[in-house]
């Protein structure tokens, strides 16, 4: 097991990563469950797979579980998810000294960070996430949210978790495609600021994402430990230092926008297509090579995620998804910064992007053969 402590000023906590973790939660979250009942909040996939081996661990240790498990999607971070989800709490007489655990991945992890951080001003929360890109990504950092109308998790608390508890096995019953989905945060890491590790997942990205314990243990623990490092450095994406794990986000999330939060493209899948227009438009202006913009196009198509625009089908043209991106948060003054490339592992923060140029790009890469 790797333990990666997250060193945020004066609120330290751990991440543990290992197989196995869940059906020992009890002594991993020991002085943290309350006796009067330990609220979890989950989804009905995740429920499923996992929810009597939780609730055997709470109950042969003497802790009665309350459940709320919501439906799974995109669709559950939402308005009427929060304040239902908080009335709920609220009738389960939380207090600001106990824990909700968020038993789920991303979804589950964002909302109940976000019900957490606003119950009563504010409780703890534990996340045990169950899917890759949860593991790798949103479990750890406190960005908690919900989505709305106007876009992509445009309310939302900063609100770190006490705990997190990566159980590599519970990503035996993820969906392939949801694994997949994960990778893209992966590959994330290695694109923004790790060459190396970007070479290691082409290694070795396709016999992780097939199986293999030591290298997935390998992945997940490499870039909680990068995230915690960026996070630590600039917990409220102040400095810039992090909206650099916005690489890939903002074409992403105005892709998600454009499809309707809905299944029809999952939120890896645009942030992968995202690191590649990134990675495209900072080769057409000049700021990397186009050979290196090509290897990440490669590597992402290969392993099998969305790598091309007009391969997705959309029924608009740049304007429209440039239009979305102006709700992004990274918004400053008019004007929004973008995570461009200066190489592979080499992000940086341009704000120098002129809107109609992103538009004319998109409108080239959605008549572009893919
Ligand atoms: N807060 C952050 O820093 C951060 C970072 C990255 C992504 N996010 C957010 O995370 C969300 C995406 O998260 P996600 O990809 O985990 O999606 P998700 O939470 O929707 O889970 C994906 C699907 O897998 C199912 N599932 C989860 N674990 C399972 C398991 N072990 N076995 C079987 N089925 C399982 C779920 O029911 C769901 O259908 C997005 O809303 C995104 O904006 C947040
Ligand atoms: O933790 C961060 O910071 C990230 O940017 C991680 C992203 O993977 C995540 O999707 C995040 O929610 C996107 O940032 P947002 O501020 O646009 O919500
Ligand atoms: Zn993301």
């Amino acid at each position: 097991m790797a333990v990666i402590p997250v060193d945020i000023a004066g609120r330290p906590y751990e991440v543990r990563v290992g197989a196995g973790l869940l059906p020992e939660m009890v002594e991993h979250c020991r002085g943290r469950l309350r006796k009067r009942g330990v609220p979890i909040i989950t989804d009905t996939n995740v429920y499923a797979a996992w929810g009597e081996v939780v609730e055997t661990a709470l109950r042969e240790n003497g802790h009665e579980p309350h459940w709320r498990i919501l439906p799974p999607g995109e669709q559950t971070k939402s308005w009427d998810e929060l304040a239902a989800t908080v009335n709920w709490l609220l009738t389960l007489e939380v207090e600001r000294g106990d824990h909700v655990i968020a038993l789920g991945g991303g979804v589950i992890g964002d909302l109940t960070g976000f019900c957490s951080a606003i119950l009563k001003r504010g409780c703890h929360f534990i996340q045990i996430p169950t899917t890759l890109l949860a593991q790798v990504d949103s479990s750890v950092g406190g960005k908690t949210a919900i989505n709305t109308p106007a876009g992509k998790n445009l309310v939302g608390a900063f609100h770190q978790p006490s705990l997190v508890l990566a159980d590599l096995a519970v990503l035996e019953t993820l969906p392939e495609r949801e694994l997949l989905s994960g990778y893209a945060e992966v590959v994330k890491y290695g694109l923004l600021g790790d060459a190396d590790f970007f070479a290691w997942c082409e290694t070795n990205g396709a016999t992780m994402l097939g199986g293999d314990a030591a290298l997935r243990e390998y992945a997940v623990a490499h870039n909680v430990a990068a995230k915690a490092a960026i996070v630590a450095e600039d917990e409220f994406e102040r400095t810039g230092t992090r909206a650099l794990l916005n690489l890939g986000h903002t074409f992403g999330h105005a892709l998600e926008a454009e499809t309707g939060f809905s299944s029809a493209l999952l939120h890896g899948e645009a942030v992968a297509l995202g690191m590649v227009l990134a990675a495209r438009y900072s080769a057409r202006k000049g700021l990397m090579p186009h050979a290196s913009a090509e290897r990440v196009a490669e590597h992402i198509g290969a392993i099998g995620l969305p790598a091309s625009l007009s391969g997705l089908g959309l029924d608009c043209d740049g304007r429209v998804l440039a239009g979305h991106m102006l709700h992004d948060k990274k918004m400053d003054a008019g004007t929004l910064p973008f995570v461009l490339l200066h190489g592979i592992g080499k992000a940086f923060l341009d704000r120098d992007v002129d809107m109609t140029d992103i538009a004319a790009f998109l409108d080239e890469e959605l008549s572009t053969d893919g």
